[in-house]
């Protein structure tokens, strides 16, 4: 455990001051027991020597006084220590996350990072000291204790001597048991968490259909699992807890038996006699006590190993010289097969070429891997086979924070920080002037937005940008798309109903980002105004490209992108001009 918090923690040195401060203190309390002999052999005699017993009673007040100091030091220590390693396992964790694929970001895995950063990493923070201390304490005041015992009578000694390792090995087996628990204690709470979020979140469609007292199986069959294993936890962890105590009192017995043995055979004299059963206690009583610690300990080893398990987590490999501009906005993909996991393969075999300045629409049914698509763009994932390409080059042989430049994105789900709207803009160029802002703002229809709040610019979107409707915050990302002035920018068209105001702002925005030709633009499309903007369209289907060519080519030859262009027309009484040589709509 020390050898693992020193590799997350190289510069441990408030750690040490407090385990140094520690052991002394205990190493202290076991000499000044060690005391006791001259002081009772002076005093505990039939004519008291109490002469003979003073300097050895002021060495005691001095040791005592001693204690105090190194005590009231090591409280500070011990909070600015735990305060630190918390600060240091955080920043570590915050530092791994930048480095990290964005494909990895899952639901389930930010859950885990979010309370490994926070919970874990202040209980582990925490643990070190409030635990820790004590275990330091426990641990080296019976091996003072042996030690003193030893050399003022080494069959006493000798019994201490064998009840430590005894001792030691059965707390060790504890604090594995107790790790094992918790990490299955976690299962059950993360499950409970995620069950419990889920039941707020549904409670729309719950209380809809009329089952908002009964929608809660899911959740209480979580909460019955996590009794369960709380039980079998705390069951697992009583026998190795029950038999330290176990020993530690059969040890007593001992000391007391071979005492009294002693004493009443004149081996030992009364003094030394009360002296070690005083010893003895002091031995015994923080080795039990070290009992009471061992679920802490094991509580520690586990959350040390969740963050390790973090820091571990593979990083985003950064090429030797990283290529820092691009040469042109073309995209290729160039047989590209990308596998989420042991299913089969979303994407299979993909080529696909934008060249620089064309509008690509990606179009396909659910989960025919459109997103896919973008995400491998933007490397947000890497390729299984094949390779993605930027400007001419392997999307790999960049620095992927300076591809990130390049590329402005625009979510379905846009998510803005709780600050006002011009902040959120600015995310896209923090220098930009305000009539930058105000032309993003204009080409992106958020102006009329803008206009209508409260306090315009100033307006506070609330948390993840909720003052604000779907279309409104998809606004402030396509916004954020011209502010950037990126070449190449790549957009999950809002799926779901609009009303027709954002319909035609958000449609009118896009068609003005795909008419720009400094900009090569790849859409999700799921609006029919999008695909008669784009140069060609790419059909995908089970993760194969199925067509590709112009919008009016591909609507003649009654594949799958007529089919949807049907399903358009029906449901919105629409129709793609043919376009003219230039590409203008006739
Ligand atoms: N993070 C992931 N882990 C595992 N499988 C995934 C993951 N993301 C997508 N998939 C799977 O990959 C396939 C392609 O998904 P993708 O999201 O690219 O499709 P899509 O065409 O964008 O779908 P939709 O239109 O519903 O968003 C699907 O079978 C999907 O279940």
């Amino acid at each position: 455990m020390i050898r693992e918090l020193h590799r997350l923690w190289p510069e441990p040195a408030p750690l040490h001051r407090f385990a140094a401060l520690q052991a002394a203190l205990a190493v202290l309390q076991g000499l000044l027991l060690g005391l006791l002999f001259p002081i009772l052999r002076a005093v505990l005699r039939p004519e008291p020597d109490f002469a003979a017993a003073t300097p050895w009673l002021l060495f005691g007040l001095a040791g005592v006084l001693l204690h105090w100091l190194l005590s009231v030091v090591a409280t500070p220590v011990g909070f600015a220590a735990s305060g630190e390693l918390g600060v240091a396992l955080r920043m570590r964790l915050m530092g791994q996350l930048t480095t990290l694929p964005l494909g990895w970001f899952t639901a389930e895995r930010k859950g885990t990072f979010t309370r490994t950063v926070t919970s874990v990493a202040t209980s582990v923070s925490r643990l070190c000291v409030v635990v820790g201390g004590p275990v330091i304490t426990c641990t080296l005041v019976p091996v003072t204790v042996t030690a003193v015992t030893l050399v003022v009578d080494w069959r006493l000694g000798l019994v201490l001597l064998a009840t430590l390792p005894v001792t030691f090995l059965l707390l060790r087996h504890c604090r594995r048991k107790t790790a094992a628990a918790c990490a299955d204690m976690e299962v059950a709470a993360n499950e409970i968490a995620a069950r419990a979020i889920e039941y707020g979140q549904a409670q729309p469609v719950l209380r809809a259909a009329g089952q908002a007292r009964t929608g809660t199986r899911q959740l209480d069959a979580a909460l019955t699992e996590h009794h369960r294993r709380y039980a079998l936890a705390l069951n697992e962890s009583l026998l190795p807890t029950l038999s330290v105590t176990g020993v530690v009192t059969l040890g007593f017995v001992a000391v007391l038996a071979i005492g009294v043995h002693l004493l009443t055979s004149g081996a030992l004299a009364v003094a030394d006699t009360v002296a070690l059963l005083v010893l003895a206690v002091r031995f015994l009583e923080p080795l039990g006590a070290l009992a009471g610690h061992v679920h802490g300990l094991g509580a520690l080893d586990y959350g040390l190993d969740r963050v390790r398990q973090l820091l571990r987590t593979p990083q985003l490999p950064v090429p030797a010289n990283p290529a820092r501009t691009l040469p042109h906005s073309g995209i290729d993909l160039v047989g590209v097969t990308h596998t989420y996991g042991p299913d089969r393969p979303a994407l299979d075999g993909v080529t696909i070429h934008c060249p620089p300045g064309s509008t690509t629409a990606l179009v396909g049914p659910s989960g025919s891997g459109k997103t896919t698509v973008i995400r491998l763009i933007a490397r947000f994932l890497d390729t299984t086979e094949g390779s993605v390409r930027l400007g001419g080059l392997d999307v790999r042989d960049y620095d992927h924070a300076d591809l990130l430049t390049h590329l402005a994105i625009v979510f379905q789900d846009v998510y803005l920080f709780d600050t006002t709207i011009e902040d959120n803009l600015r995310l896209a160029r923090p220098a930009a002037t305000r009539a930058e802002l105000t032309a993003a703002a204009r080409a992106a229809r958020l102006d009329e937005v803008v206009d209508r709040l409260p306090q315009g610019w100033r307006t506070r979107v609330g948390e993840g940008g909720a003052q604000l409707s779907g279309g409104e915050r998809q606004r402030v990302a396509i916004a954020r798309a011209f502010l950037k002035q990126a070449p190449i920018v790549l957009i999950d068209e809002a799926a779901s109903a609009l009303d027709a105001a954002n319909e035609a702002a958000i449609s009118a925005a896009i068609t003005e980002l795909a008419r720009d030709p400094n900009r090569t633009v790849v859409v999700i499309a799921h609006r029919p105004s999008t695909l008669a903007a784009a140069d060609q369209v790419i059909s995908l289907d089970a993760g194969r490209v199925v067509e590709t060519g112009a919008p009016a080519e591909l609507l003649g030859t009654g594949g799958a992108f007529a089919r949807i262009h049907q399903q358009f027309s029906h449901a919105r009484g629409w129709r793609i001009a043919a376009r003219d040589q230039q590409g203008a709509p006739r």
